[in-house]
Parts: structure tokens; C-alpha cells; sequence
């Protein structure tokens, strides 16, 4: 069976087995609060780092890498980045929620509450979107995966893991003062839908810990008049969604960390100093033209 069927049928199925997953989806049963997630439960405590996987699994099938990280940390640049080189689709979890608030359908309302309070959906809604789109890829032929955004629960890597083998997690990691001003520098262009940043990050070195410097990633001027923000992205809810983060998702990196899958990456800047940096972590710099690397 197709992953995004298996997504689906576990999604629904195993939801009556563990006892979290049942009052879950007790609570997703009312209609009021059938997209938002249930409240957080505490992390499990943290363990060691597990020798790291990097195999591709196989050579029959392509990549299926997952990318964590706090809000504004680089997910979807990097993500991206990777999906071209690898030639395989970029499935940012953000992006799929955004495109079914902007169709304006019946759930629109609560859904932009939701998204707009830096709370997460149900489980059970992102996994239908995603299931969605795989099956709209695979439909294309399309095959691997670098997810962005997803798992955010536990509950959703459960899911995952149970029903597919993620060969690879990412763990990106940026300090709290840089993530909140790259997300409140952040800006889209809302014709070409291009993602940019205005902040420029200049942090110090100070008791011992390394500067930082991160160049805004400016528009083009054609792009210059039409840039928006994201209305997740002001202080507060930028500030509650780091919150939820270490509520929801901590647990996740303690997931993946257990099954030897994660890799812990420190951003040492801006994108020409980590791009080259993580080709080299994930050993995939020897594939890269010298001049793509540096740009
Ligand atoms: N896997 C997920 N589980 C639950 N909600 C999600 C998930 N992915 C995205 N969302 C919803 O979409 C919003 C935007 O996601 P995203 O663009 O990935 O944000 P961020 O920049 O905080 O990483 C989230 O705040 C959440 O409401």
C-alpha cells in the first residue's frame, strides 16, 4: 500500500489503541475543537545522542529525510535547497495549511484562529493534508520526500514511523534571540510567492559564546512593493509558538535521537557559511558544483 494510504488508515486506526492517542481523538471528535491540537503534555526525559544512520536505505527508492527545528530556524530554505539537489519534492506541512486557509473553504475561520494563535492543528487534520498531497505527488510520479514541519507531535512521528522508514531527521538549531528576529524579519512576496528577510542578525560574542552574523535576504526590487507578513509572525505569537515547539516537538527529537535517526545541526550563520557546512555533514559535498556551494 502507497505511504500516504498507510498515513491515512493508521492516522484513523490506531487512534483506539494507546490511551493518549484515544482521549485525542475524543477531543478532536467535537466539532469546535476538531482541528486544534489537544493541550501539550510534559517531554519525556532527554537521552544520548545514538550513532547516526545516514544510509539511504536502499538504492531503489529516494530519500525520505525529515527537517525539525524551532520556528524560524531555516527549515524551509534548507529543505528546499536539498530537494534540488536530490531531486525529490519539498513538503513543507506550513505551506500546505496556508494553501487551505487561502482556498477559503468551510474551515477557513477556525483554521486561521488556530495558525494565527501559533497553536498547533490536530493531528489528524495535518495528517489528512499531507496524505493529500503524497497522493497528488505520487499521482506525478513523484517518489522520496524532505519533509518540513511534520512530525510536530509525537503522535504524528508514531504515525510516521509506523507506517514508513524516515532514513534521515535533521535537527537544525539557532539561538532564541536569532529565531525571533528572523521570523519577525520575514517576508513573502505575495505575486511569486518568493521568501525573504529583512532582519539583519549581528550578535556579538559575549561570555564565551560566538558571534553570529546573518545578512538579510532581500527581494528583488520587482518583488519590493508586494512583500507581506505572515500574521503568525509578531513577537507574541512568534514567542508562543517557541513554546509550543518545546512542549510538542522537543519530544519529537527525543524520538528520533532514540532510533539513532538524528542528526543535530548548530547553524553557524547566515546561508554561505551553513549550506557548505551541512552539505559536508550529510556527505553530500563531493556531488555539489563548487560554484553552487558557495552561492
Ligand atoms: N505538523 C503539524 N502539526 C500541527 N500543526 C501544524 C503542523 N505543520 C504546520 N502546522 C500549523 O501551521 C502553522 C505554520 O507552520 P510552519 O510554517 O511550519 O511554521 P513555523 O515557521 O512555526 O515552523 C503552525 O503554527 C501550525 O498551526
Amino acid at each position: 500500500m502507497a505511504v500516504l494510504n498507510r498515513l491515512l488508515f493508521t492516522a484513523r486506526t490506531t487512534a483506539t489503541s494507546p490511551s493518549s492517542i484515544r482521549s485525542a481523538l475524543r477531543h478532536s471528535s467535537s466539532p469546535t475543537n476538531n482541528l486544534q491540537s489537544p493541550s501539550p503534555s510534559p517531554s519525556p526525559p532527554s537521552t544520548d545522542q545514538n550513532q547516526l544512520h545516514l544510509s539511504r536505505s536502499g538504492s531503489e527508492r529516494n530519500v525520505q529525510w525529515v527537517f525539525l527545528g524551532c520556528p524560524g530556524v531555516g527549515k524551509g530554505t534548507y529543505a528546499a535547497r536539498l530537494s534540488k539537489l536530490l531531486g525529490v519534492p519539498h513538503i513543507a506541512t506550513g505551506d500546505l495549511v496556508r494553501h487551505e486557509l487561502a482556498s477559503n473553504g468551510p474551515l477557513s475561520s477556525q483554521l486561521s484562529e488556530i495558525v494565527n494563535q501559533g497553536k498547533l492543528v490536530s493531528d489528524e487534520f495535518i495528517i489528512k493534508l499531507l496524505s493529500k498531497r503524497l497522493e497528488a505527488g505520487e499521482a506525478k510520479g513523484e517518489s522520496g520526500f524532505i519533509l518540513d514541519g511534520f512530525p510536530r507531535t509525537l503522535r504524528q512521528a508514531e504515525i510516521l514511523e509506523g507506517v514508513t522508514d524516515i532514513d534521515l531527521v535533521i535537527n537544525l538549531k539557532l539561538r532564541e534571540e536569532a529565531l525571533i528576529a528572523k521570523c519577525l524579519g520575514r517576508r513573502i512576496c505575495s505575486q511569486c510567492g518568493g521568501n525573504y528577510n529583512v532582519a539583519c542578525i549581528d550578535i556579538k560574542s559575549e561570555n564565551g559564546l560566538p558571534g553570529m552574523y546573518m545578512a538579510p535576504l532581500l527581494p528583488p526590487t520587482s518583488c519590493e512593493s508586494k512583500l507581506i507578513t505572515r500574521p503568525d509572525d509578531t513577537e507574541e505569537v512568534v514567542k508562543h509558538r517557541l513554546h509550543v515547539y518545546n512542549e510538542m516537538s522537543r519530544p519529537v527529537e527525543v524520538f528520533y535521537r532514540n532510533r539513532g535517526k538524528l542528526l543535530e545541526f548548530d547553524l553557524p550563520g547566515g546561508i554561505p557559511e551553513s549550506w557548505p557546512k551541512l552539505l559536508r555533514a550529510l556527505h553530500l559535498d563531493v556531488h555539489e558544483d563548487k560554484k553552487t556551494i558557495a552561492a
